[in-house]
């Protein structure tokens, strides 16, 4: 194996699975339960973890690439078969890629805290992800928060306590976690102290994913392409309560035989960039949504492609 090769391993590519949640124990080849860390950063924590206990299986998120190929080299260099990372939005992943009751432990270690209101949203416990661990967590199943913010952990215990399935412990200041990541030694640098808290499940909130089932490669056949009609989608927007549709532009081949409709849409506050193809075929056009640009197949993208083809059509 070439010095690279493990940047191809490790990783699941989520976007080309037929069918979800995700079968850990398929991917894993045993009967193990999950333990998640959410943002592993340089991947410390999770590492050490999965060298330590190999009674369990690792999934770890991280929306930073980097981070991941941070922590690949970390696992290939400890030989470690535990460990399987997903470069995603957490809030995303663990609703739509984790089934009921399938989590023993949620580890978050100093999560960005964005202290400003305006950039509330962007905090990772919000009450629709906390509805989420209700759902993934076993009974029992805990979530282990470690920050350096005080308020971000008093502001997540009030959080779990309004969701009413867990019971919270009192936040406590902890000394070291059981191994040190890159935040922790910031933090202590900084002479800043670190606050534990710990949620353990209750009970269980139903909760609606966007991607439960099987799925296809959304597509329509259309007999004729107006250009005109074609190029008239720029800027079409479409909202509804669950999500958005907007088509931003239009790429065309040079010899007139397939075009690229780039869209932007929604869903629950889950957001994409995609492209649809359109292409001559035999019998007319394919309206297909691009196989190249991977998009998760949501409600707003197979509506996207549906209305695509409507539009030409008409
Ligand atoms: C402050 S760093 C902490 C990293 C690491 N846990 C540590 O203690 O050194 C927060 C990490 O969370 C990741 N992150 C932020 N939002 C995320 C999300 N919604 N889903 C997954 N990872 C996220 C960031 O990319 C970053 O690596």
């Amino acid at each position: 194996m070439n010095s690279y090769s493990y940047l191809q391993m490790y990783q699941i590519n989520t976007k080309d699975l037929k069918s979800y949640p995700i079968e850990w124990n398929k991917i894993f080849g045993n009967s193990n339960k999950s333990i998640v860390e959410i943002g592993f950063g340089g991947g410390e924590f999770l590492v050490n973890l999965a060298k330590e206990n190999n009674n369990y299986n690792y999934v770890g998120l991280e929306t930073s690439l980097t981070s991941c190929h941070k922590i690949k080299k970390k696992i290939f260099q400890n030989n470690l078969n535990n460990i399987q990372i997903i470069l995603e939005d957490a809030k995303f992943a663990l609703r739509e890629f984790f089934s009921d009751n399938s989590i023993s432990k949620v580890i978050v270690n100093f999560p960005c805290p964005w202290p400003k209101s305006k950039h509330a949203k962007n905090r990772l416990f919000d009450e629709n992800f906390i509805d989420t661990l209700s759902s993934v967590l076993e009974v029992d199943g805990e979530v282990i928060l470690t920050t350096d913010v005080f308020e971000y952990a008093s502001d997540v215990k009030e959080k779990f306590l309004s969701n009413g399935c867990f019971k919270v412990k009192n936040i406590s200041e902890v000394q070291q976690l059981p191994f040190k990541t890159r935040y922790e030694k910031k933090w202590e640098n900084e002479g800043r102290k670190k606050y534990l808290l710990i949620a353990q499940k209750r009970c269980k909130k139903d909760i609606k994913r966007l991607l439960e089932g099987e799925f296809d490669l959304p597509h329509e056949k259309i007999k004729r392409l107006d250009f005109d009609k074609l190029q008239s989608l720029v800027g079409f927007k479409k909202s509804s309560e669950n999500h958005n549709i907007t088509i931003k532009d239009i790429y065309a081949k040079l010899d007139g035989s397939e075009y690229l409709v780039k869209v932007f849409s929604e869903d629950k506050g889950y957001i994409q960039s995609y492209f649809v193809n359109v292409i001559k075929i035999k019998e007319g056009w394919l309206v297909k949504l691009d196989d190249i640009a991977k998009a998760y197949r949501t409600p707003s993208v197979k509506e996207a492609v549906n209305i695509i083809a409507k539009e030409l059509e008409n």
